[in-house]
């Protein structure tokens, strides 16, 4: 019996079945891969594209969008400091379960406070957060502006826009960046291509 935050009372209740079972009937290891990176910078691209080549490898994995998140689980959040904490967390916790469950779990959001990503790394199994990176510069995810945000922003018609009035701290060690080569960003088929190699090579590929 223990008490965890607000709760008192509770217990921790186990089942049968556990996750190396799963793994086992998966035929692959749970683990989350965290995609970071400004707005634009092409972490929702690379969320789907990596969804879609394990999918076509028969390996099961699941996409967590900050911006779709924001529908559902986290709609009473913002984008104050607090709110953007909240929502790392909550999506850390979730991601933690899917991990559990199995799967290979994408998480791609712009998680810009270095704290909040460290926390969600602080509370997976040991190796089984995988940072990525996407370091684009801001000229070019401004360049792009695909929902027309950075234009808003730019008008002060958006306040705390990430990278324009609000930090972003990019990893200090993350376990893959994905950057431009001179001056070219890769294809999102390479990117996801340098994601399933670092799984493939750690062994998330198989039970
Ligand atoms: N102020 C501000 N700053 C940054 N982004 C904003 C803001 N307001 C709305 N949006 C839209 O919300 C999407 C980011 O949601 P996230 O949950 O990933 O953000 S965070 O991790 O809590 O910072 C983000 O999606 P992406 O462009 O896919 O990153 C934007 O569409
Ligand atoms: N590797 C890439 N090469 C070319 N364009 C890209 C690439 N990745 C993303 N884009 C484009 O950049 C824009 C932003 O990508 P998106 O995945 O929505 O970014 P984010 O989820 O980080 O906001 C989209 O118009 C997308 O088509």
């Amino acid at each position: 019996m223990s008490a965890v935050g607000k709760s008192t009372n509770i217990f921790w209740q186990e089942c049968s079945v556990g996750k190396l079972d799963r793994q086992k009937l998966l035929k692959q290891k749970g683990c989350v891969v965290w995609i970071t990176g400004l707005s634009g910078s092409g972490k929702s691209t690379l969320a789907c594209t990596l969804d879609q080549e394990l999918y076509s490898r028969s390996k099961l994995a699941y996409v967590l969008d900050g911006d779709n998140l924001r529908h559902g689980l986290n709609k009473d959040l913002g984008f104050s400091t607090e709110d953007r904490t909240e929502n790392i967390r909550r999506v850390g916790e979730v991601a933690k379960l899917f991990a559990d469950a199995g799967l290979i779990c994408i998480a791609s959001l712009i998680s810009p406070y270095r704290k909040d990503r460290d926390s969600c790394r602080g509370i997976l199994p040991e190796s089984s957060f995988i940072e990525v990176f996407m370091n684009m510069p801001l000229e070019l995810c401004e360049a792009r502006d695909p929902k027309g945000l950075y234009k808003l922003a730019r008008a002060g018609k958006i306040k705390g826009f990430t990278g324009i009035d609000d930090p972003y701290e990019p990893p200090l060690n993350c376990e893959i960046e994905i950057k431009q080569e001179n001056g070219v960003c890769p294809s999102p088929n390479a990117m996801a291509g340098q994601v399933v190699g670092y799984l493939e090579d750690k062994g998330f590929l198989h039970e």
